[in-house]
């Protein structure tokens, strides 16, 4: 059976091969396992190193996206997305349990993925039997999950749809068409497992002629062993030299260079910021969560997504709250309200004010024959041709903001004294995280500043 360090190894004569430098003398970086009898990695240092380093080049054709994957799939995969290409090949190609992925193209690399996802909360979603019991989860976090869930369910749906179309694609396989049933237990726990791979590994590579395309993503061998920090030092991609076009220019190598501001001692971890993600994301999207006090409170992103409290506010209003809704699911502000804490201070999302001033305009019960007209001041601060509501309005919803910010105080105060919690570091610190939010909000409402 191939170890973890012959797979290294296997990996690093594969990108040889490919046309990247990998000689023991060469290659600045290596992975290293963090946690004994785990399979968590992290990326390091081999020597001491200058800011800006050029840590390493992976050769574009050693990247596994839609630019180096679609011309093995043939015509029919332009309608899969990223994700499902890149997760189809990767669930094509699953090596056995302690074996090693059999796939011709990207075989070394594959072998060197995560063998399994148990830690994710998406896989106790699925599984069922393993992890918390999601109750004592933050409302705002199973709701994350869910929205993941739907996402897989979705993404599933495609691909096998796709494969069952393009049986050719399984003639390398030992799958046969009849395998790719969405019910079947086989094609979920499979597709999971390649589905997070890509969810949790990819990064933004620019495949497509506009930037803000979603199939912009990669995985890349290597930088896929980085773990993420929101405040310590962290490895960049070189600024662009010359402004690209993507009709005459083909896709790029990808290089990483080292912190740009600091020098680097030998044997350091080195960082990536997967984004600045709060921890409800990291721990949907990632599994795992940033203990608060780790962070400095200045460095600190946080947020709260407070959707099911500020719905349960419309919901008390009756006809005129159904009425709201209609008006705000068609102004585009229905849910994804937030508040936040960054660079040292709270504050609710412009969203979270729309809502809420709408709120302080209406009295619960039937539709009044004047909401038109009342509607008037809060359609007048949506199209910017005012500020503000009347004095008296704005401190109704002020009002009503330090109401959700004590609901959500003390329902997580009541949720971090349970016993089963305790057992949970990563949800004590999504409680955590919702907590320092709003009392940090409400001390402000409280205080009269403005928001
Ligand atoms: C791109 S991989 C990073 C390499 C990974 N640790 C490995 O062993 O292959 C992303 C995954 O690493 C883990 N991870 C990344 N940053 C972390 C952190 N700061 N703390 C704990 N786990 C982290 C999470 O499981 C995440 O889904």
């Amino acid at each position: 059976m191939a170890t973890h360090q012959s797979r290294w190894r296997n990996l690093l004569s594969w990108l040889n091969e490919h046309g990247m430098e990998t000689s023991e003398t060469s290659l600045l970086v290596e992975r290293r396992l963090i946690r004994q009898g785990t399979e968590y990695y992290g990326l390091y240092t081999k020597k001491a190193l200058s800011p800006n380093t050029t840590l390493f080049t992976v050769p574009r054709t050693a990247l596994m996206n839609i630019k180096t994957l679609s011309s093995h799939y043939g015509i029919g995969a332009k309608s899969l997305s990223a994700t499902q290409l890149i997760s189809l090949h990767l669930l094509l190609h699953r090596p056995l349990p302690g074996k090693e992925s059999l796939d011709p193209l990207f075989g070394p690399y594959i072998s060197t993925l995560p063998r399994d996802f148990d830690y994710h909360p998406l896989s106790w979603t699925i599984k069922g039997s393993m992890g918390p019991s999601f109750e004592l989860l933050p409302p705002s976090a199973t709701q994350a999950l869910r929205d993941l869930f739907s996402k897989f369910r979705s993404d599933l749906a495609g691909v096998s749809s796709y494969v069952r179309d393009n049986p050719r694609v399984l003639e390398t396989t030992s799958k046969t068409c009849s395998d790719f049933v969405e019910s079947s237990e086989w094609l979920i726990h499979d597709y999971l497992w390649a589905w997070l791979n890509v969810n949790t590994r990819c990064i933004y590579y620019q495949v497509k002629n506009s930037p803000a395309d979603p199939d912009n993503i990669t995985l890349c061998p290597i930088l896929d062993f980085a773990n993420h920090s929101s405040h310590l030092p962290c490895m960049s991609p070189p600024p662009p030299s010359v402004k690209r076009n993507f009709r005459s220019t083909r896709c790029l190598d990808l290089s990483l260079l080292s912190p740009s501001d600091s020098p680097i001692d030998a044997d350091c971890e080195l960082y990536l910021k997967y984004g600045g993600h709060c921890n409800r994301v990291l721990f949907a999207e990632y599994g795992f969560v940033l203990p608060l006090d780790l962070i400095p409170k200045d460095e600190r992103v946080l947020e709260v997504n407070v959707d099911d409290i500020v719905e349960t506010l419309f919901l008390e209003k009756g006809e005129t709250g159904a009425w709201m809704k209609d008006v705000l699911v068609l102004e585009n502000y229905w849910r994804d309200w937030t508040m936040h804490y960054a660079s040292g201070s709270a504050f609710p999302s412009y969203r979270l004010v729309i809502a809420l001033r709408l709120i302080s305009i209406f009295p619960p019960g039937s539709l009044s024959p004047f909401s038109k007209d009342m509607l008037r001041p809060w359609k007048d601060v949506v199209v910017g041709n005012s500020d503000k509501l009347s004095p008296n309005l704005e401190e109704t919803w002020r009002g009503i903001l330090q109401c959700v910010c004590t609901t959500i105080v003390e329902r997580a105060s009541k949720a971090l004294v349970k016993s089963e919690i305790q057992e949970h570091d990563s949800i004590v610190a999504l409680w955590t995280e919702e907590k320092f939010v709003a009392e940090r909000l409400s001390d402000l409402v409280e205080s009269g500043e403005t928001l």
